[in-house]
């Protein structure tokens, strides 16, 4: 709702202004917006253009993205996003528990705080979001990119939409950014609390799986492998789990250079090979199950264990629109919004 007011005591040509609330933002990736090729082309155009994600020279990449990936993978990726379209909303999985994250949210936070919701790639468009914030009062945003580990590549491009977007306004909100919250008690707990829930004594293995990323941009200093390192070990302790019965792995590895290891694919490999029969997948990098999580893990992976001779690879939900997950994002919200909002 539009709630702008000229101010008292302006004058006759003093534009409308709309103040005084609190906004919270929540922002994932970014998904297709619909089941088209088309549609994902778009996304994935958007996505792969972004420097934060592949950092090549623009004279480099561009053709070689538009010249080949963008006329071969579209077709392949909205096969798989046909394999997990969620049939009872119309929406890719990561929309709709992005948006159930959201309504839940707002019903947990004070009076007047402002709770919405964007992609950083496609639609709901960061840009468009932020504008409606505006409009309905909101001064002050509290920025939330959906990923418990810090990467370059997902939370600093969030927040770079919102900055550019700031850039072109003459009055811009306050900005605050939630901080990463890969060793947070309360994400440990839920996560920890998810895998006693879908194992039992006859899981032989539980893979701690995470998002790869290039090598190089850990060596250049982004510190999302210490991060998912870090949740990793969080939850062993927690859990007690040894490093054996549950090793870290990272998946979804794109394009040619090394990326960081070592590979989900190589470990369900090596563990049906050793003779195992029974193991487990959980993702503790993401929130919100998506493409990489249903499709990748939950259908790719467990059939590539069953070739090599294993006979169940169970994918463990991701958080979701979760009581757990909400809770965990209710009191980092509060935390981060103190002075903003009344304690
Ligand atoms: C160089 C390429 C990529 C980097 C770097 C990267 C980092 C990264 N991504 C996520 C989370 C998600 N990625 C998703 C999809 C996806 N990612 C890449 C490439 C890179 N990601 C591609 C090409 C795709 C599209 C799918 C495909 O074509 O196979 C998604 C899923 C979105 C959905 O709608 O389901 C998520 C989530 C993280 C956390 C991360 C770095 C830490
Ligand atoms: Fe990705
Ligand atoms: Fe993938």
């Amino acid at each position: 709702m539009d709630i702008a007011t000229k101010p008292a005591h302006a004058p006759a040509e003093h534009p409308p202004v709309a103040l005084g609330k609190v906004g919270v933002l929540l922002i994932n990736l970014g998904t297709p917006e619909a089941l088209t090729t088309g549609a994902v082309r778009k996304y994935l155009a958007e996505f792969l253009s972004d420097r934060r994600v592949v950092d090549y020279p623009a004279l480099v990449w561009q053709p070689v993205l538009r010249g080949i990936i963008l006329n071969t993978r579209p077709a392949k990726t909205k096969k798989a996003y046909a394999e997990i379209w969620d049939q009872e909303t119309g929406e890719s999985p990561l929309r709709r528990y992005t948006r159930e994250q959201a309504e839940k949210l707002a019903a947990r936070m004070p009076e007047g705080v402002h709770v919405d919701w964007a992609m950083r790639y496609g639609v709901p468009g960061t840009a468009e979001t932020l504008d409606r914030m505006q409009a309905a009062g909101c001064d002050r945003i509290l920025l939330v990119p959906l990923y418990p580990q810090y990467s370059a590549t997902t939370t600093g491009t969030a927040c770079d939409a919102a900055y550019a977007w700031a850039m072109k306004k003459p009055w811009m909100p306050a900005f605050r950014t939630m901080p990463a919250f890969h060793d947070d008690d309360g994400l440990i707990e839920a996560l920890a609390d998810t895998c006693r829930r879908h194992t039992d004594e006859t899981t032989e293995r539980v893979i701690l799986s995470f998002h790869g990323l290039p090598e190089r941009y850990f060596k250049q200093g982004d510190p999302y492998h210490c991060h998912c390192q870090k949740t990793a070990r969080l939850m062993r302790e927690k859990l007690g789990w040894t490093t054996e019965f549950a090793p870290l792995a990272f998946q979804s590895k794109f394009g040619p250079e090394t990326w960081l290891g070592p590979s989900t694919e190589d470990l369900v490999e090596e563990a049906a090979k050793e003779g195992l029969k029974n193991i487990a997948v959980i993702t503790p990098g993401f929130v919100s199950d998506c493409i990489e999580t249903l499709e990748e893990v939950g259908l790719g992976l467990a059939e590539t264990f069953e070739e090599h001779g294993g006979e169940s690879l169970k994918a463990i939900p991701c958080l979701n629109s979760s009581d757990a997950f909400i809770d965990l994002l209710e009191r980092l919200c509060l935390r981060e919004l103190q002075g903003w909002v009344a304690s």
